[in-house]
């Protein structure tokens, strides 16, 4: 209930698109309890959805009608939203309009003033999230990992220093011995910030093969014949290899881009020039005061780049495919906007209009808690819908028809086939966060559907510091003439990002973790996130760091929704200096101050290495990304040096830190597998308790479970199965790997350093929703799924059909060519061999070596990183 519209200024008809549901309820036309949205005298322009270009003239409100308005306002601050077109900046704080004064009293905006107070500490909360969870969880059985690990720590340091008395006056007890059980804090341990140690300037070309001379410089690290005592770690500075902007694509895709350039020319409405004017303040884009307000109390002065272009776009109604680097305040560029339209909504229904999708839980939950946020001053409605929070509870805020709803796919999905009444016809804007990522994987299908159930009308907004612009992708998403707002290249990283990279040879796999440990002992003590590819591997480590001493959360899908978010929250509010998570964390999440991203294995592909990466320098901030990488990871390399804005840095961790690390490590052994033990013991407990507890309410409730209609799905296991891996060939056939490269069995032997770590079962590589649903249908699975098959194909006959047909599949054929094959670690990170000679180190050198067979495999890597040591390895 708000405040009737009133305008009684000049109003610039293009300024912004409202949202209706109905053509025939002029804005203006609500009820006496409408707020006040516009300014006095404002004319509205309205588009519909489904046409931008068409007009509609809204009726001007009487003057006059304030008063009896104001009357049934509510008396919060937030319900007296008004339009405003802000005076010049230099006029504010004395040619302020006595209405806006009227209005808003304790609101004085000002450019640096007002937009400088001081926001929420993060842009994100997580409590009201967690408290709901909270209560409808049970007591369960069972202690943390942490506890688990301080139960051990104890007795192992008690153990230690038992050991250490008895020894106190031998001699011949090796020393590492003594800090068996330390805390990692060793002074001597903590080297300085090695940048400086060894870090050369950025080499030209010359530089680069005196560098090559010196091929020990390149070594991993792995020589027995180090000298005594530890030493730090080298970091080389290399040579990068920058791309211009004309030069993004590989040569050899040339007759590719002309057609994908045609295809994109027709397809793509022209992106308007951003105007200089909206690039400098939020105050010259026309925002209403509630939005700008918002804004105001998340600390945003200027808008970004993507913010500056997209907002006057999105607020015309228009579709968008929008990419700019991470962190660069994509999230606001988009919830703004859609405030702003649903501010003039039609308010005699509650209807849902605006839908945003997220790929994962974690990143709705910060969606939704920057959208609240911004929408402090507003009355606009939000209903958080994701996986791992209550069905119930969502099923019944869906029902109060929340103007937003923020959710991830499959949960959406579920609603939509189980939740009496819930749909979504009346949706008028869809967006779409991380819009490449739902592209791929399991998601494609999802998103299909979901689209299916949209109106063709509406809005629809994409946005991905990783956006595809292939067209045939985009077609399957029904976009109405998108404007293409491309800030960044897709494969640019932020500007104050250093990368580094630690080469791990394919026979010291399985130091990976004692590097890792070396790496946050001695260099990256805090502010860190480390990311696995498995969630076997983050767990093992997470017991390692805490028998370490080092206090680390772990974040990944084997966790309940609760531990996730706690482990984000104490990460966030740094009560732990190390997150140890699989790729669940790599997407969108905002943390403030991560310093260092480290890559304990590679990620899949190079998209997958700019998000993680992304985690940090974010906002115009600096950070640092070093990665540990493997010999299967040469693609993933040779993109990341190809597209550093800078130099790239060559870390090498001795092998006698190594070394005392794996020793460390290795003395855990039997202490993991015990803690291993316990958790697999508590986890039978908690699965028999499950099973008490639901025999009990079978029991209880069975009339009333029974009555139940079952929950359906809108495919087939085996479809999503199938799904899923067409949309990884696909992802791979974008990024130019190969798919057929087979997982390097050393590196798999490595993660599965913790072999009694439960193995692979039935559900394992499931989605969620898969395994929720396969949990949920054992009881009597047969049953039940041949009524969700009837079910099915009564609904489908009943749909319509498909807004557009999943084009086939694009089968992956690797291209037959020997520049792979040439790049070890060496040539990846710009650095000649010894005999190149220096004036043949140019831009064509790569050329010529295309042209070479294909027969640089072990021989060529081992030639390249000769050392005087080579002759002591195994
Ligand atoms: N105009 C602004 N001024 C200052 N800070 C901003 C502005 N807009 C957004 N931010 C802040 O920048 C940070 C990054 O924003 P956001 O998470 O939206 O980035 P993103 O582009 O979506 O990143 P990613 O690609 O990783 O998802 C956030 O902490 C956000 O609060």
């Amino acid at each position: 209930m708000g405040v009737k519209l009133q305008f009684d200024g000049p109003f610039d008809p293009l300024r912004i698109s409202t949202i209706e549901d109905d053509d025939e309820v002029p804005v203006v036309d609500e009820e006496e309890d409408e707020e006040d949205f516009a300014p006095h005298g404002a004319e509205i322009t309205k588009y519909k959805a489904d046409n931008p270009g068409q007009k509609q003239t809204a009726q001007t409100a009487k003057p006059g009608k304030k008063e009896k308005k104001a009357k049934k306002t509510k008396s919060k601050e937030n319900d007296a939203p008004t339009t405003t077109q802000p005076p010049p900046k230099s006029q504010q704080s004395t040619d302020k309009k006595p209405d806006d004064l009227e209005l808003n009293p304790d609101f004085s905006f000002d450019a640096d003033g007002g937009l400088n107070l001081v926001g929420p500490s993060h842009p994100w909360d997580f409590t009201s999230v967690k408290a709901a969870i909270k209560q409808q969880m049970k007591d369960t059985i069972s202690t943390t990992v942490d506890e688990k690990i301080e139960r051990r720590r104890a007795k192992v340091n008690r153990a230690a220093d038992t050991k250490k008395k008895l020894l106190a006056d031998g001699e011949s007890q090796e020393e590492a011995d003594n800090d068996f059980m330390d805390d990692g804090s060793d002074d001597e341990e903590v080297a300085d910030d090695e940048e400086g140690v060894i870090a050369s300037d950025s080499l030209d070309d010359d530089s680069v093969d005196e560098n090559a001379e010196g091929e020990e410089m390149f070594d991993d690290g792995t020589d027995d014949d180090e000298s005594e005592g530890e030493q730090d770690d080298e970091v080389v500075t290399t040579q990068h290899r920058h791309r211009d902007s004309d030069d993004e694509e590989d040569d050899d895709d040339e007759p590719d881009d002309i057609v994908q350039e045609k295809k994109k020319a027709e397809y793509f409405a022209p992106a308007p020039e951003a105007e200089e004017s909206t690039t400098e303040a939020f105050t010259s884009m026309r925002l209403s005061r509630p939005i700008l307000k918002g804004i105001a109390a998340m600390g945003f002065v200027k808008p970004t780049a993507i913010q500056a272009r997209t907002i006057p776009i999105a607020l015309q109604g228009k579709d968008i495919c929008g990419s700019a680097v991470t962190g660069s305040g994509k999230t606001a560029a988009f919830i703004i906007p859609v405030l702003e339209r649903l501010l003039f909504r039609p308010k005699n229904v509650a209807t849902t209009r605006v839908l945003i999708l997220v790929p994962t839980r974690e990143l709705g939950v910060q969606c939704h808690s920057v959208a609240v946020n911004l929408a402090k001053f507003s009355d606009i409605q939000f209903c958080l819908c994701v996986g791992g929070l209550s069905t119930k509870t969502q099923e019944v805020e869906l029902r109060a028809r929340p103007d937003v709803v923020i959710a991830t796919p499959g949960r959406l999905i579920d609603h939509i086939r189980n939740s009496r009444s819930f749909n979504l016809d009346s949706v008028e804007i869809l967006i779409m966060d991380e819009a490449d990522r739902m592209l791929e994987d399991g998601f494609a299908d999802e998103l299909n559907e979901i689209i299916k159930n949209t109106p063709k009308s509406r809005q629809t907004m994409l946005f991905s510091a990783t956006m595809t612009d292939n067209v045939d992708d985009l077609i399957k998403l029904s976009l109405n003439r998108p404007v293409r707002l491309f800030v960044d290249s897709t494969t640019s990283i932020a500007n104050r990002l250093v990368q580094e990279f630690i080469r791990v040879r394919a026979h010291r796999e399985e130091s990976r973790p004692a590097i890792l440990a070396a790496l946050c002992i001695r260099t990256y003590t805090s502010e860190t996130i480390v990311f696995f590819r498995s969630k076997a591997a983050a767990h093992h480590m997470k017991i390692v760091f805490g028998l370490l001493g080092l206090k680390a959360a772990e974040l990944h899908g084997n966790l309940t929704q609760l531990q996730r978010l706690e482990a984000l929250e104490q990460f966030r509010d740094k009560q732990v200096d190390f997150l140890l998570a699989t790729d669940l964390a790599s997407r969108g999440l905002d943390i403030a101050g991560i310093k260092t991203v480290i890559n304990y294995d590679m990620p899949r592909n190079y998209a997958q290495y700019v998000h993680r990466i992304g985690r940090t320098a974010r906002g115009g901030a600096g950070g640092r990304a070093v990665s540990l990488v493997g010999e299967a990871d040469r693609n993933v390399l040779k993109m990341a040096v190809k597209n550093s804005r800078d130099e790239v840095k060559h870390r090498i961790v001795p092998s006698q830190v190594v070394q005392k690390y794996e020793r460390r490590i290795e003395k855990f052994k039997d202490t993991v597998k015990e803690i291993y033990a316990e958790e697999k013991e508590e986890k039978e407990m908690r699965k028999a308790e499950m099973e008490i507890s639901k025999a009990q309410n079978i029991m209880e409730h069975e009339a009333e479970i029974k009555s139940r209609p079952a929950r359906t799905w809108f495919q087939t296991e085996k479809e999503k199965a199938q799904a899923k891996e067409l949309g990884l060939a696909k992802h791979h056939a974008d990024f130019g790997i190969d798919s057929e490269e087979p997982v390097s069995k050393k590196r798999k032997a490595a993660s599965q350093f913790d072999d009694d770590a439960p193995k692979r079962t039935s559900l394992s590589g499931l989605s969620r929703k898969k395994k929720r649903t396969k949990l949920a249908r054992e009881e009597d699975a047969k049953q039940l799924a041949t009524q969700a098959r009837v079910a099915r194909s009564v609904k489908k006959q009943a749909r319509p059909q498909k807004l557009a047909a999943v084009p086939e599949p694009r089968t992956f054929v690797p291209k037959p060519s020997t520049k792979r094959r040439e790049g070890g670690f060496d040539s990846e990170m710009g650095v000649s061999k010894k005999k190149t000679p220096k004036k043949t180190v140019t831009k064509q050198e790569p050329v010529q070596k295309k042209k070479e067979p294909k027969k640089l495999g072990k021989v060529r890597s081992v030639k390249a990183f000769k050392s005087k040591s080579k002759f002591k390895r195994r």
